[in-house]
């Protein structure tokens, strides 16, 4: 082998679950206790480039650079997507002794986030799509998504379902060793096409109570929990996966509300009790609900992960109706600029019916929400040649 570098690039998305997965039945794989189902983002709004490469010239250690700062490499969690990858290289490598020993090489690997990392907006997901995508290129891997879904979750457990575009599930499985524990395509993003989401970040700063710390806590302490994962999510999840098939909005944003209710109801029913939401979350759901009020049906849906920032769901033929009143009401916020937010006008009537209820709840909004993210339903995710590390090994920085 020669002092060649090896390089292969990716792009990752967020995905943002309307039926959230909380809890684990097994801590180090990822197993969670109920399935999910979310939509992957647009990445022209939000998203990860990942390059991953390898080389005998490297020094003997694996490296990931995150928007420019070294991480730790030695967790668990990204050890085991390493272990996993360069298995399959090296079986690979077994069948084909022609094939260069990649799976010997140190990696580097450079990434950039083109949002704020652990903010509660699935950075990641995003971050552990991208990475073992990036690695299973580098590697020409055949690996389906759903062959690498399972290595992503062992990284963080949404990552699985940023492997797909579109409407997307994680079927919890049964098997002990994770086999069956996997990420599907309910529905490509050419299916509902229409769907669109404004998220509006109350705290780009880091969380208090991390994802994985407040799911173990909630499994260990909350009696409601039991209910929810044994009951109240799988009949959720047939309900929302025949939803997203007959593109039946109603239907859709209701479960997503009431599942988004439901997974922060065990976070309070969790001892101590975790809290997520504060008094900006609150009023983007009175915002929603006197939408919702004056259209007369569900138009639109907020959902919540594990922070205070809203992400509501609505269709492109509301806009004026949704995202138009949020733009009449806080316009000058940062995000509203560009094609997507130039083109969205508010409804006059909408507004006019609205206003003299919504007094307090935008008076918090215009307070707590630093800016505001306009995106809708997109792809899984996309190889690129745009490389973040050059022909001679060193990082490249694309952002500034
Ligand atoms: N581009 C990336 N490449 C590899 N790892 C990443 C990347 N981006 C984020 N991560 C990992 O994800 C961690 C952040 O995950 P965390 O769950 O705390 O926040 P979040 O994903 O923004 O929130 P949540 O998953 O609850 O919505 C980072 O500390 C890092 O380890
Ligand atoms: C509230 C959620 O966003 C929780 C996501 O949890 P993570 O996937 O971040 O947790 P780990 O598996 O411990 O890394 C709901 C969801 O995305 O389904």
């Amino acid at each position: 082998m020669t002092d060649e570098i090896y390089r292969a690039s990716t792009t990752a998305p967020v995905n943002i679950a309307v039926i959230k997965y909380w809890g684990k039945r097994d801590p180090k794989l990822n197993l969670p206790t109920n399935s999910s189902l979310s939509v992957t983002l647009s990445q022209s709004d939000l998203r990860t480039h990942t390059t991953a490469s390898c080389s005998p010239s490297y020094p003997s250690f694996d490296s990931l650079l995150l928007n420019g700062s070294e991480q730790d490499v030695s967790g668990a969690r990204t050890q085991a997507c390493f272990r996993e990858l360069r298995s399959l290289r090296r079986n690979l490598e077994g069948q084909d002794a022609s094939l260069p020993k990649l799976s010997t090489l140190p990696l580097k690997i450079v990434s950039e986030n083109n949002f704020p990392t652990a903010a509660g907006l699935a950075s990641s997901a995003a971050g552990f799509a991208a990475l073992v995508r990036a690695i299973a290129n580098l590697y020409e891997l055949p690996s389906s998504p759903t062959d690498l879904s399972r290595i992503a979750r062992q990284g963080s457990g949404s990552a699985c379902r940023s492997l797909f575009g579109g409407y997307v599930g994680w079927e919890q499985g049964k098997e002990v060793d994770g086999s069956d524990s996997v990420a599907f395509q309910v529905a490509p993003e050419s299916h509902w096409p229409e769907m669109r989401a404004i998220i509006l970040v109350v705290s780009a700063a880091k969380k208090g109570v991390s994802s994985t710390t407040g799911m173990q806590t909630t499994v260990a302490t909350s009696s409601l929990f039991a209910a929810r994962a044994s009951d109240t999510v799988p009949k959720r999840m047939k309900q929302m996966q025949e939803a997203i098939q007959i593109k039946d909005f109603e239907t859709f944003g209701k479960i997503t509300m009431m599942d988004s209710n439901s997974f922060h109801a065990t976070c309070l029913d969790t001892y101590p009790p975790i809290f997520y939401l504060n008094d900006v979350s609150r009023a983007a759901i009175k915002m929603v609900e006197a939408i919702n009020a004056a259209a007369g049906r569900i138009i639109a849906a907020y959902t919540f992960d594990a922070g205070p920032n809203a992400v509501i769901y609505y269709l492109q033929e509301n806009e004026a109706q949704v995202a138009g009143l949020f733009k009449a009401f806080m316009g000058e916020k940062d995000g509203w600029k560009g094609t997507r937010g130039d083109a969205i006008q508010a409804s006059e009537e909408a507004f006019g019916k609205m206003k003299g209820e919504v007094g307090v709840a935008v008076d918090l909004l215009k307070e707590g929400v630093s800016r505001v993210i306009l995106t809708g339903v997109g792809e899984g995710p996309v190889e690129t040649k745009e490389s973040l590390i050059d022909e001679k090994g060193q990082p490249i920085s694309t952002s500034s």
